[in-house]
């Protein structure tokens, strides 16, 4: 029985596939990275034909690679970018708004006083980093969009939901879960698409695709796109699939990924938890119709704060040198950086917040903001956690961490010191993938279910908290000041 999965994780940066075989090792691998388009400030585009150019170009890069028969194919994306295509046709009428994009700040804004309603269905707060904005936008602003959306010619979807129709001929209109709950539009709570909050946000929802449990047979891949047609089983937006992927399977387990920004989830079992500290609530999965949930903390500025200091200041040349650097000094000589560089996320939501280095002297070196820069992702780490404590979500005993940037030791140390729990580190840092490669073999029977899949989950490395408390205690309170002084009250 053919036991490999293709799975297709199409990231803000880069489309990957990868093949896993029937131990969840990775066998092959092939990835492109495609152009980011900024037509304003604030604003980010993704062509959606680069998309799809480049989606078939590394799923059949990585099966050629792997040489293995496959049994389904799993899909784990970028969220909230939205695509509006038309149905006859298939073709996009707009470029994907991507889930970076400011646009919609000032709609936001003007719809300030819905949010409890929207919090409370959503788990959401309003903010134009979700779909809803941005699917308004493109009927506004694509003459004649908003009469032929009306009439049911236009289709949205998310990543996921344009690559299973371009997957299926166009057969198939369809996200699943954890996608769906990120546009603003859809109910956490009943699992349906919800009728007020598209009228709310100007969106028919005669344009929105059928909603599945993340392990689902959600269609065939179309004749003549591969081999053999191949079942679509398995589709997860990616900070839930890494979530899955971590093997977080129980109430109270917790991940971060690091890579552009960072998401923190933590596993609230069947429980939503309504956030008191402007965390997310949200699917983690569902499957036979039961929701398990999470608690999301997004910060938008992670590794990227590091790609700074390549590619804007030139202070370095590769990112993991941050790791020796900040070996090399004793402390960062009192320098703090908040990488508010598009805003602020979790918990302050502040939009207009812009970065600020605060404690320079003419003894700080580029050691030092090295060392700033990695030590800021970990304070913000340490605010999600507390708010997430705070919120009545259980103190995670393990932080397990994934995402280009989990590879430095400085960072991961530095970590468990200031959140004071161990930081565990799987030797498969692909999780996302690895999560919808679990979903479409749960969905195939490749895997008998969580139980088969915990065991699967290899840890390499385990960084134990190490600091004493009088300097944990002094290190925040310099952060909290430098974030007191960041904020616009916006
Ligand atoms: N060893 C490292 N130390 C610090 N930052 C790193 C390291 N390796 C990668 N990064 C940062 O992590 C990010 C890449 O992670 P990745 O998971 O590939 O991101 P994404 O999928 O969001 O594009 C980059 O922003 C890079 O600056
Ligand atoms: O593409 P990534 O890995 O930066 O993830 C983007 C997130 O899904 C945005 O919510």
């Amino acid at each position: 029985m053919a036991d490999h999965i293709l799975v297709i994780d199409q990231g803000t940066t880069s489309t990957r596939a990868i093949v896993f075989d029937g131990e969840a090792r990775r066998v092959a691998i092939a990835k492109r990275e495609f152009a980011q388009h900024y037509p304003a400030p604030g604003w980010v585009e993704h062509d959606p034909a680069d998309i799809w150019r480049d989606t078939l170009a590394v799923a059949r890069e990585a099966m050629e690679r792997a040489a293995r028969p496959i049994a389904a194919i799993g899909i784990t994306n970028q969220r909230e970018t939205a695509v509006v295509w038309d149905r006859a046709t298939g073709e996009p009428i707009h470029r994907a708004i991507v889930w970076q994009d400011r646009r919609g700040a000032d709609t936001c804004r003007a719809l300030k006083g819905e949010e409890a309603t929207v919090r409370a269905r959503t788990g959401l707060l309003i903010d134009p980093y979700f779909s809803a904005t941005k699917i308004a936008w493109i009927l506004d602003n694509v003459a004649g969009a908003r009469a032929r959306a009306e009439r049911g010619e236009l289709a949205f979807g998310t990543i996921d939901s344009f690559l299973i129709h371009r997957l299926t001929g166009g057969a198939v209109h369809a996200t699943d879960v954890t996608n769906a709950s990120r546009t603003m539009l859809f109910d956490i709570h009943r699992g349906e698409w919800d009728e007020e909050l598209c009228h709310l946000f100007r969106v028919p929802a005669a344009m929105l695709p059928q909603v599945h449990d993340n392990a689902h047979l959600y269609g065939t891949t179309a004749a003549g796109l591969f081999d053999r047609p191949l079942p679509i089983a398995g589709v997860a937006g990616d900070q839930q699939a890494a979530l899955f992927g971590q093997a977080c399977f129980a109430r109270g387990m917790a991940k971060s990924t690091y890579g552009t920004g960072c998401f923190l989830l933590l596993n609230t079992g069947e429980e939503a938890i309504a956030s008191e500290h402007r965390l997310l609530t949200t699917p983690a999965w569902r499957s036979g119709g039961t929701t398990t949930y999470a608690l999301e903390g997004s910060i938008f500025v992670a590794g990227a704060a590091v790609k700074w200091l390549r590619d804007g200041l030139g202070v370095i040349t590769h990112a993991s040198q941050t790791d020796d650097m900040a070996t090399q000094v004793p402390d960062s000589h009192g320098v703090y950086m908040v990488p508010a560089f598009t805003g602020l996320g979790a918990p302050h939501w502040d939009a207009q917040a812009r970065g600020a280095i605060y404690g320079l002297t003419l003894g700080a070196t580029a050691a030092h903001l090295a060392r700033a820069a990695l030590e800021a992702v970990a304070y913000q780490t340490m605010d999600l956690v507390d708010a997430m404590v705070a919120d009545g979500g259980e103190r995670p005993a393990i932080l397990r961490v994934d995402g280009g940037m989990a590879a430095n030791d400085w960072l991961c140390t530095f970590m468990a010191g200031m959140i004071g729990t161990p930081v565990e580190r799987p030797h498969d840092l692909e999780t996302t993938a690895r999560g919808a490669a679990f979903h479409a073999g749960l969905a195939t029977g490749v895997w008998s279910g969580t139980d088969e899949l915990g065991r699967l989950w290899q840890r390499e490395r385990c960084f134990e908290p190490s600091m004493a408390d009088d300097r944990r205690i002094a290190l925040s309170a310099g952060w909290h000041d430098a974030v007191r002084r960041t904020l616009t009250g916006d």
